[in-house]
């Protein structure tokens, strides 16, 4: 095993060249073993190998900088940096995360996790080494996916002006988490198809280079000079036109020839954008047939692909798929939109049965909301559905483009809560205090997978900015036959008792319900609120409740800086009731990757924790 003497880059370049194939044989085999056991990203990551190996070559790590976009891709970075023995505990709670971290280690130069930063982080860091008088090479690897996002030709522009070296690799597998989509996906495919150019220009450089006497700059000239000759012969002259030098593109999967030209690369004093081509998936048969299903993956069977985890009911999101298309069939007003997350929010069969109302925008939240706001305000009634914690880009847009003018735009908030092992750049923890902030959103956290159904009906007939926020995962299916209408603005007593009352948010209902069991097991019967709404709050029922119990203790899966617990304070606070608040909430803190259930217990947020803390904050005091 080679892969065993490899802790360092030096390690690899100790290495003949003749056997990289091997060693890149044995890192697939390993990523397949180990992501088979833990989960993970892994078509992403066995198709950045040889291009991973190539940079860990060319490059001196860790003074150079290599900065991952979303940074689901780095395990072969990680695996040739010292961390092998670090993957018998990936994205397990206390153990290697799936994403870099500087914390992690020193060859992590910036954390990734949310899409299309990379540009913008790897030219900071220029500026930094420049501005410092420093010398270090500083490299951005974004997919092809990932360069849909906005940030990225925001970055693109800026870099335009640079002086200096900074390399971006697109990585460009034709594949976002599934196919990508729009106008520069499309221009891609064109040069995917159109090599012919920059070998011409590659076999230039490389025999001039080759001439005594005629140097870089000479060959930079020459190769300057084709440049409107180029505009006829090339489709790539999008980068070249903001000043970025195009190559490529180049096959990712041939190391000396990756290897050679980031050596090049290297001399360049300005952006220089090397566009590789490499296959999503690649060495491992299931993964190439079904990149969708290896992109993120739970543990499977390496023989037969097939997922060893048991299903155990519906997916929130599930429900919400099932619900939309139910809904759409009735209204052909309804019209849905994805920032490239199709399967993750549940809208594949939307897009089966409906293909000319579902818009995938790419890797786009913020016009994915001014879109939506757009449609809405022509009338028809926009659903936009999208992850809690990427929803975060889009505040300006929610706030300005559809609170203001009071646009029917309804937001399906998938993972909202706690998301588990992609820890903490992924956990949607923050969309309570965000969406309380804007005037006249609507929050809506459905209890069961029956109350997302009927909130997200509600929420579409509303006419007025609604937000629905659900967690990953199976969908709690208990309290069926609590479904009173609902009412905007209105919570829902499950069980009125005395002295404590209990206000859930949404997904927290499951643990409620055995908090209320370990109450009265102690012979406390407490009052249980369905809370519906964050927002607007229900302060009529809080006046009575705060009139009528000593204690009203909330509960949600977001943090405590802005959430309903904080709401329901300041509300008694300023209305002189004697009622204490217990507010079971996120601590303010990001909080790490690891299964849902030990985070909760480590956080506070379980049954059992929240039972001591009414015991030890409120039952032993009163008594
Ligand atoms: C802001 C944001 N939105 C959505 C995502 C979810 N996401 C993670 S990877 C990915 C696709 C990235 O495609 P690409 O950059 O081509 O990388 P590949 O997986 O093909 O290697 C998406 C949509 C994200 N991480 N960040
Ligand atoms: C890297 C990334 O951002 C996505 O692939 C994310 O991991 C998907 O999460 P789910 O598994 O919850 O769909
Ligand atoms: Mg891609």
């Amino acid at each position: 095993m080679m892969l065993e003497e490899i802790r360092s880059p030096e390690d690899l370049k100790a290495l003949d060249p003749a056997q990289f194939p091997a060693l890149a044989e044995e890192i697939r085999q390993f990523l397949i073993e180990k992501v088979s056991e833990h989960g993970g990203h892994l078509a992403s990551n066995l198709g950045v190998v040889e291009l991973t190996m190539a940079l860990h070559l060319a490059l001196n790590l860790p003074e150079d900088k290599i900065v991952w976009d979303v940074g689901h891709q780095s395990y072969t970075h990680k695996l040739l940096s010292g961390r092998r023995e670090d993957f018998e505990s990936l994205r397990e709670y206390g153990g290697m995360s799936g994403f870099p971290k500087r914390r992690e280690s020193e060859f992590d130069s910036f954390d990734t996790g949310h899409s299309s930063t990379s540009i913008s982080a790897g030219l900071g860091l220029v500026e930094a080494r420049d501005r410092l008088h420093e010398d270090y090479t500083v490299v951005s690897v974004i997919g092809d996916g990932a360069l849909s996002g906005g940030m990225a030709y925001e970055a693109l522009n800026n870099a335009s002006r640079l002086k200096s070296n900074f390399i971006i690799i697109l990585n460009d597998n034709h594949m976002s988490i599934s196919e990508s989509t729009g106008g520069f996906s499309k221009y891609l495919s064109k040069i995917r198809v159109g090599s012919g150019y920059n070998n011409l220009k590659r076999d230039v450089s490389r025999g001039l280079s080759k001439v005594p006497g005629v140097g870089e700059p000479l060959v930079e000239n020459i190769v300057r000079a084709k440049m409107a000759l180029k505009q006829f012969m090339v489709p790539g002259m999008f980068f070249e036109n903001l000043d970025i030098t195009y190559v490529g593109p180049m096959d990712g999967h041939n190391i000396p020839e990756m290897v050679r030209i980031l050596e090049e690369a290297k001399k360049f004093e300005r952006p220089i954008l090397i566009h590789v081509k490499t296959k999503k998936g690649k060495g491992y048969i299931p993964a190439e047939r079904y990149p969708v299903k290896f992109h993120g993956v739970g543990p499977f069977c390496i023989e037969t692909g097939k997922s060893v985890e048991e299903k155990k009911g519906i997916s929130y999101t599930e429900a919400f798929s099932h619900t939309i298309c139910r809904l759409a069939e009735k209204d052909d007003k309804i019209v849905a939109v994805t920032a490239a997350m199709p399967e993750g929010t549940g809208l594949k069969k939307f897009a089966a049965l409906y293909p000319d109302r579902l818009f995938d925008v790419g890797i786009a939240e913020e016009h994915a909301v001014t879109f939506a706001a757009g449609m809405a305000a022509g009338g028809l009634k926009p659903v936009v559905a999208v992850y809690s914690s990427f929803l975060q880009r889009a505040y300006d847009q929610m706030l300005h483009d559809v609170c203001l003018q009071k646009l029917p735009v309804v937001f399906a908030i998938d993972r909202a809560g706690l998301v588990g092992c992609d820890g903490e750049t992924h956990q949607g923890i923050f969309d309570l205090s965000y969406l309380r902030s804007m005037p006249g959103m609507a929050v809506f956290a459905p209890m069961n997978k029956y109350e997302l159904r009927n909130g997200l009906e509600f929420g579409i007939q509303a006419g007025v900015p609604f937000a629905v926020r659900y967690p990953r995962g199976t969908a709690y299916s208990g309290l069926k036959e609590y479904q009173d209408p609902i009412e905007l603005g209105k919570s829902e007593v499950i069980y009125r008792g005395g002295e404590i009352a209990l206000l859930s948010v949404g997904s927290m209902m499951e643990t409620a319900v055995q908090v209320h069991g370990k109450l009265k097991e102690s012979g406390i019967s407490a009052t249980l609120i369905n809370v519906r709404f964050v927002k607007p709050m229900d302060k009529e029922l809080l006046d009575d409740l705060a009139k009528t119990h000593g204690c009203l203790v909330t509960m949600e899966e977001n943090v405590i800086c802005g959430g309903y617990g904080e709401a329901v304070s300041s509300y008694i606070h300023e209305r002189g009731y004697g009622a204490k608040v217990l507010k079971a909430a996120v601590p303010d803190t990001f909080v790490e990757h690891g299964p849902v259930d030990i985070l909760k217990r480590d956080l506070g947020l379980d049954a059992d924790s929240i039972f001591q803390r009414i015991k030890n904050e409120y039952i032993r005091k009163e008594s």
